[in-house]
């Protein structure tokens, strides 16, 4: 594996690319804690989120400069500061408060060319990518634990994994193939069982191996369950059948749904329509409608919650009805 520093539009990151030996591809963690540019863990603060095979000692021949290339080191790197990891102190356990700050947060992102690169209105892959990493990073308040201590915050701290399964599993080649029969009326769902394929054939076992080394979710490690941001109730079933911690599903909302020319689009619903708090929802309207979302979108999502059983805080209302 290797890794780098990415600033994003939301703060510092690190890119970790993971070979591996189920499959050809090679996925990726990009972790979200800024505390590590500032230079090692101290017992005080939540441990940093670092990569174990990262900082182990490779070969007896690893030169420092190998090391530091290959992205074990700490801090952030630079032409003053150039020093490897030591492995033995890059897992410091935290002594502190640790029941008062949420688990990191994380999210399985799954590849999608069309929605990240080309920017499709199909989908909100990209936006979804956009906005875990910002959900990530927000800073996180910590409650006082005197009536005399000011409340604190503390960098947001997680890691969104990006698997390279691109369509749910099934590829580039078919996704494209199954866009052409969503063209002809087929609902996701439907085109990708008229290609042969399952409605969504991605595995998590690599995803929960790159948690794990990188010391989240691991049912060995002191207080790092996850706080997992999705609305698909399978995906949090397969990690937790994977061996993943998982102490809290948090909504990934589309962005544009919440946004407030989103909710000024939406008709007055009656009193028994009301929306529910976070639950799928039968039947019913995208709020905001196409107006806001563009058609495509609006299917996928749709299809999403009517057939997937997404679990989004939001009314839909089918047309047809
Ligand atoms: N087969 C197929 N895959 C699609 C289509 N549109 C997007 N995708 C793929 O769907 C995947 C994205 O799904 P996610 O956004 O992670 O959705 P999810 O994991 O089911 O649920 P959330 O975690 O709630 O977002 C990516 O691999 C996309 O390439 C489509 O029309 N057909």
């Amino acid at each position: 594996m290797a890794r780098t520093r990415i600033p994003t539009p939301h703060g510092p990151a690190f890119l970790h690319l993971y070979h591996n030996n189920r499959d050809s591809k090679e996925h990726m963690a990009i972790v979200v804690d800024p505390a590590q540019f500032q230079g090692p863990p101290n017992p005080d603060s939540p441990p940093h989120i670092r990569s174990k095979t990262l900082d182990a000692v490779w070969s007896d021949n690893e030169t420092e400069m190998d090391r530091i290339t290959r992205g074990a080191y700490v801090g952030r790197l630079s032409a003053d500061s150039q020093h490897a990891s030591n492995p033995i102190h890059a897992h410091t356990h935290w002594t502190g408060i640790n029941d008062l700050i949420p688990s990191p947060l994380i999210r399985i992102h799954s590849e999608c060319f069309t929605g990240e690169t080309v920017g499709s209105m199909r989908c909100d892959c990209g936006e979804q990518l956009d906005e875990a990493i910002r959900l990530i990073s927000q800073p996180i308040p910590v409650p006082s634990q005197s009536p005399l201590d000011p409340p604190k915050e503390i960098p947001g701290r997680g890691a969104v994994v990006y698997m390279r399964q691109e369509g749910r599993g099934i590829g580039l080649l078919s996704k494209i193939r199954a866009y052409n029969l969503q063209d002809l009326g087929h609902d996701t769902v439907t085109a990708n069982l008229m290609l042969g394929h399952q409605a969504d054939e991605r595995g998590y076992e690599i995803a929960v191996a790159i948690l794990r080394d990188l010391g989240l979710g691991s049912k060995d490690e002191l207080g790092e369950g996850v706080r997992v941001l999705t609305n698909n109730p399978d995906k949090v079933k397969a990690l937790e059948d994977e061996g993943l911690r998982v102490v809290e599903r948090v909504p990934m909302i589309p962005r544009s749904w919440r946004s407030r020319n989103a909710m000024l689009a939406v008709p007055a619903l009656p009193a028994d329509r009301q929306s529910p708090k976070d639950d799928r929802i039968p039947g019913a309207t995208l709020i905001g409608g196409n107006a806001v979302y563009g058609e495509d979108l609006d299917k996928y999502l749709r299809t999403k919650v009517l057939r997937m059983g997404h679990m989004l805080p939001l009314w839909l209302e089918d047309p047809e009805q």
